[in-house]
């Protein structure tokens, strides 16, 4: 499955927003801090997602809604929550992000930004921070733009790498919030290695997140003993019986 799909399945949404007048006015209340809130429980913060669908899995939980799996991820102690707002291959919605804003976590919005224009939109909702995919821009002159367009608005732009040349893009822009994306999104295999490879090259300044294919607590204490600040788990909560639960394992409440 090439990443050009995800990218061509937000074009309909770049059309609408290039064609309004004026964008929704930007949200006027307050965005927790994301680094902060990680950097709070460091190491050991845990990102938990809200993810209904995916392309490697199909449907994972069409029936939990995003009121109860906010609230069960703030009990559980998460320091974030990541929520899936991409429509076609993950069932997302922008609106997901106004729900879940009630929890007083920072939110991150995940889906395919390629354009300041999105940017622009997510300002419109409660999200604290925004996943900006290196790989997804052929310039660094673009991938700027929609840095400096997140910079505007006040969003932390979380910035994905899947290897060394994608990093280095991300560290010469001044990324401060770096995540490794275990996935690789062409074959949507999963190789936890890629994580252990690249955070020999984290900088001190830098907050550090390993995203995908994590399931357990064993797994995950690698992670942080390796140096990576926060983890990121989206199916291995979603698809168990209880969301909440899962988290519990992975953070403080469950010891
Ligand atoms: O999850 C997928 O199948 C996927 C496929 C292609 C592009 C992105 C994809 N996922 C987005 C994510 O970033 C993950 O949801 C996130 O890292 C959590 O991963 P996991 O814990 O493995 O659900």
């Amino acid at each position: 499955m090439p990443l050009s799909r995800f990218v061509k399945a937000k074009e309909e949404e770049l059309t609408r927003l290039r064609s309004l007048k004026q964008l929704p006015a930007p949200y006027r209340g307050k965005r927790p801090g994301f680094a902060e809130a990680i950097r709070g429980q460091m190491p050991g913060a845990i990102i938990a997602e809200y993810k209904r669908a995916s392309p490697s899995k199909g449907d994972i939980n069409l029936t939990m809604s995003p009121e109860e799996v906010g609230s069960m991820y703030a009990r559980a102690g998460a320091s974030a929550i990541s929520v899936l707002t991409e429509e076609t291959y993950f069932k997302g919605d922008l609106s997901y992000l106004h729900i879940m804003a009630k929890t007083g976590l920072p939110l991150l919005r995940k889906d395919f930004i390629t354009h300041p224009l999105q940017v622009a939109m997510t300002a419109s909702t409660p999200a604290s921070a925004i996943l900006v995919i290196v790989r997804l821009f052929e310039t660094d002159a673009e991938l700027n733009a929609v840095l400096r367009e997140c910079q505007t608005f006040g969003l932390e732009p979380v910035v994905e790498a899947f290897d060394a040349h994608d990093l280095q893009r991300a560290q010469s822009l001044g990324a401060r919030i770096i995540q490794i994306n275990n996935r690789d999104l062409a074959t949507l295999g999963i190789d936890l290695n890629r994580s252990y490879e690249l955070v020999t090259r984290k900088q001190k300044h830098e907050t550090w997140i390993s995203a995908s294919g994590i399931t357990t607590p064993q797994a995950g204490q690698k992670m942080f003993e390796a140096g990576f600040d926060a983890l990121l788990m989206g199916t291995a909560l979603m698809a168990s019986d209880h969301p909440g639960r899962m988290v519990e394992r992975f953070t403080r409440n469950g010891s």
